[in-house]
């Protein structure tokens, strides 16, 4: 069977989605085909069971610290891990049924195709049984977990990822989370907070990505207190008594199953997209104009996971509206990342905003650094373990970036990335509003001891580029003044 349309979309994650929702102001010629289940990464394996799944892990971490605050009888509280699941499980078919409502639920047969695509020629898809032509295509077929060959043949019946471990009706009793990036210690601090003794393996020496080495340090100094990282060794593994045997250099655990969060690679293989005969990137990825999203001269346009990078939900929308405006309109829309932001949804929180570490130029910029040890809303909340680090221009006092782990550093994040979206000086963000006590007062604080750097008069033998920020008791910088 063959159908002509102005826009095939491939793949109905939210870049996807977002695409047809340009396409419809302008045509309703355009099909959406989505090869394995709907409602999107998002909802159904990703941002949010991982964040379901956290939050109950650290309101049963609460328990804890009952006995300090008072309460008595919080060591009779125990889990019942299965029925936690099922709360998991529940509200990410909450999740996936809103997404469905609104969208592919609302689509006839003739518009949205449950099948897998495989290109043919630049404007010729083959689904199922169909040929589909179309003027132009949007790939946004998303990623998937890298689990590497050799381990998938060993050790498939030990291994977890992502797509599997919401599935689970009770939780192995250990784990040994392999790759310490955003979903290995989100997932593995979730396990562990739960029950499950949990080792994390990795073979840098770097969690969740993070750059800042004084950041990083405090970082691994947080999490190692509530379970073991083993860093910088490439993880062995074979199959024992009991499960398996995970070494790290010197070290070793058996244990019954293997989370795997090495990464995630953009789901491109089975599209053929070499029959394009276009430059390709990493990965298998053809090389797309950064801003139109398209590819080459061609008329497919990437969009989301699909083209590679780090996935980012609210990226993979924005992609997939240009991708869809460009698709039906001859004057095209550039995509225009904003500032980069990454949140991490460990307890502590993990962010990194604007320019990275690996930028910072010692004679060109300044930093200024909090620890959350005494900041007062930290310490009433029990979580004052963590770093902010921020990061200015030192000729215009703009500042640039940064990099934190701690409490609700969430919403730090977000203060920072607006005020470095705005082009905010130091001094502008300290004329902002502040109240007391909450954890912003960290930023403010070191808000303040950057402005310091900034003014201070130049010394001989260069600047005192690095604050050691020990001892400003900051109860409240209202009390300071
Ligand atoms: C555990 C986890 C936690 C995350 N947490 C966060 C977070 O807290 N914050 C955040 O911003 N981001 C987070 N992310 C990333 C975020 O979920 C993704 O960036 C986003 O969902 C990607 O959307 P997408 O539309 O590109 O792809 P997807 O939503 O993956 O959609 C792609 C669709 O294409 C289909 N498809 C694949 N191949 C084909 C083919 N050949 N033919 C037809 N259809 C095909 C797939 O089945 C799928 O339905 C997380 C990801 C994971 C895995
Ligand atoms: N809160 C969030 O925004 C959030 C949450 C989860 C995931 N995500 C996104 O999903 C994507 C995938 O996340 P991820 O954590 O899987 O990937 P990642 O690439 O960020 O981290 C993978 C980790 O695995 C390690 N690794 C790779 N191969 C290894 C091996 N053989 N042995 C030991 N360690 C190995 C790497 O050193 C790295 O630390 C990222 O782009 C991430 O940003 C975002």
């Amino acid at each position: 069977m063959k159908k002509h349309v102005d826009v095939a979309v491939i793949g109905a994650g939210h870049a996807g989605l977002n695409a047809i929702k340009e396409i419809l102001k302008v045509t309703d010629d355009w099909v959406l085909i989505n090869g394995g289940p709907l409602g999107t990464t998002c909802a159904r394996v990703g941002c949010m069971p991982s964040k379901v799944a956290i939050h109950l892990a650290d309101s049963y971490k609460m328990t804890d610290k009952l006995k300090r605050y008072g309460v008595s009888g919080g060591e009779e509280l125990a889990l019942d891990r299965p029925a936690a699941l099922e709360h998991v499980r529940d509200l990410r078919d909450t999740f996936v049924d809103l997404v469905l409502a609104n969208t592919t639920d609302e689509m006839d047969g003739e518009h949205l195709i449950e099948e897998y695509a495989e290109l043919l020629d630049p404007h010729r898809l083959r689904v199922g049984e169909r040929e589909i032509t179309a003027d132009a295509i949007i790939v946004a077929t998303g990623a998937r977990s890298v689990v590497p060959e050799t381990w998938r043949a060993e050790f498939a019946d030990g291994i977890l990822t992502v797509d599997e471990i919401f599935e689970q009706e009770e939780l192995p009793a250990s784990v040994a989370v392999i790759g310490l990036g955003p979903i290995g210690l989100e997932i593995g601090q979730a396990l562990h907070r739960l029950g499950v003794a949990v080792t994390g393996v990795d073979h840098g020496e770097r969690v969740s990505r993070i750059q800042d080495p004084a950041v990083n340090r405090a970082a691994l100094d947080i999490f190692q207190r509530e379970f073991p990282l083993w860093l910088a060794h490439e993880p062995q593994i074979e199959r024992c008594d009991g499960g398996f045997r995970v070494r790290s250099g010197e070290r070793e655990v058996v244990v019954e199953k293997l989370f795997l969060a090495l990464g995630r690679r953009p789901n491109l293989a089975r599209l053929r997209l070499d029959r394009l005969r276009v430059p390709m990137g990493d990965h298998g990825v053809p090389i797309c104009d950064p801003e139109t999203l398209r590819v080459g001269r061609t008329s497919v346009y990437l969009a989301g996971d699909a083209a590679g990078g780090i996935a980012n939900l609210q990226r993979a929308a924005a992609q997939g509206r240009i991708a869809g405006w460009n698709s039906v309109h001859r004057r095209k829309r550039s995509w225009r990342a904003h500032t980069p932001m990454a949140i991490v949804f460990s307890e502590p929180n993990i962010a990194c905003v604007g320019m990275e570490w690996s930028r910072f130029d010692e004679r060109s910029m300044v930093v200024a650094e909090q620890r959350f040890g005494p900041v007062g809303r930290a310490l009433i909340m029990g979580q004052n373990r963590g770093l902010l680090r921020v990061y200015a221009e030192r000729k215009s006092g703009r500042i640039r970036g940064a990099s934190m782990v701690g409490p609700r550093c969430e919403h730090l994040a977000h203060l920072l990335a607006w005020a470095i979206e705005q082009n905010m000086t130091v001094k502008q963000a300290l004329a902002m509003p502040f109240y007391h006590p909450v954890i912003e007062e960290a930023l403010q604080d070191t808000l303040q001891e950057l402005n310091g750097e900034l003014t201070k008069p130049k010394m001989r033998g260069g600047f005192a580029t690095r604050w050691i920020g020990a001892g400003r008791a900051s109860i409240g910088s209202a009390a300071q003044v």
